[in-house]
């Protein structure tokens, strides 16, 4: 099967900062793939190219076969092939309730035009209970995003995802920072993902969240995959120690 994202080439500078130096890499339909890679080593640069917030300087992307012409490609062009990003910190606005968040951008409207509140609470609230399972008494559609845990903001971008139904999720270090319990439900919901068939691009540093449900993982060094694994290739210090290869390689 083709795989639903397929990038070759890809180059990105930042002034005389080489960021990527070519990165050819294939995201298979309903995977989990992670990657993986030092401080500096390309893996926010290459998920902002997918996710539309930069554009290549040059190289090739296709998205479910379709190929990104870079002159349109922006964040609103990549939700409408269906990707969608959950970053750790942006993603919500702190101060709006969590029904605004969920519908920021893409709103329901009423058969005036308007903004459909009533509809957009009631999505929220089935979206909390039904979606996500959270039935905690702070969580309903009009609390403030700064009310929520860490694992609860994760999960209302996750679920937000889902609604939209986005059928490539990129997820930036969503379990750093989280508890043990509240990291436990971020990779159950990473997992739900995979169960619907869709597919995840996972940036963490947490190699024990990746390898535990990471499909395939990338290593990225100096804007570059240098190794891919599937996981039953390689074991968790095995992990840990190929990565730390890479930074000495760096010195
Ligand atoms: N907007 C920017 N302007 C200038 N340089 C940038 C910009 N974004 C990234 N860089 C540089 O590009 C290189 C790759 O950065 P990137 O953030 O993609 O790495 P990363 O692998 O995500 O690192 P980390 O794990 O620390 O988040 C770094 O040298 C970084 O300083």
């Amino acid at each position: 099967m083709e795989p639903i994202v397929s990038m070759r080439g890809i180059t990105k500078s930042f002034g005389p900062v080489r960021a990527l130096e070519g990165v050819d890499l294939d995201l298979r339909r309903g995977e989990v793939l992670a990657l993986l890679g030092d401080n500096g080593a390309g893996k926010s640069t290459l998920i902002k190219i997918l996710s539309g917030l930069h554009v290549a300087d040059s190289g090739t992307m296709e998205i479910a076969g379709n190929p990104v012409d870079w002159k349109g490609y922006d964040v609103a062009a990549a939700r409408r092939l269906g990707v969608e990003t959950v970053y750790q910190e942006r993603s919500l606005g702190e101060k709006q309730p969590l029904w605004r968040n969920v519908f920021v951008g893409r709103h329901l409207k009423t058969k005036l035009g308007l903004i459909d509140a009533k509809r957009e609470k009631e999505e929220t609230r089935k979206l909390l209970a039904d979606v996500l399972g959270l039935k905690g008494a702070g969580l309903h559609p009009e609390a403030r995003v700064a009310t929520l845990s860490g694992g609860e903001r994760q999960g209302l971008a996750i679920a937000r995802a889902m609604y939209f139904d986005a059928t490539i999720i990129v997820l930036d270090e969503p379990t750093t920072a989280l508890g043990v319990g509240e990291a436990g439900k971020v990779l159950s919901f990473v997992e739900r993902l995979r169960d619907e068939g869709r597919s995840c691009l996972f940036v963490s540093h947490e190699l024990h969240h990746v390898h535990r449900i990471a499909d395939r993982m990338a290593l990225m060094e100096q804007g570059r995959i240098a190794s891919i694994f599937e996981r039953s290739e390689i074991g968790l210090k095995e992990l840990a120690e190929r990565l730390l290869l890479g930074h000495e390689g760096r010195r």
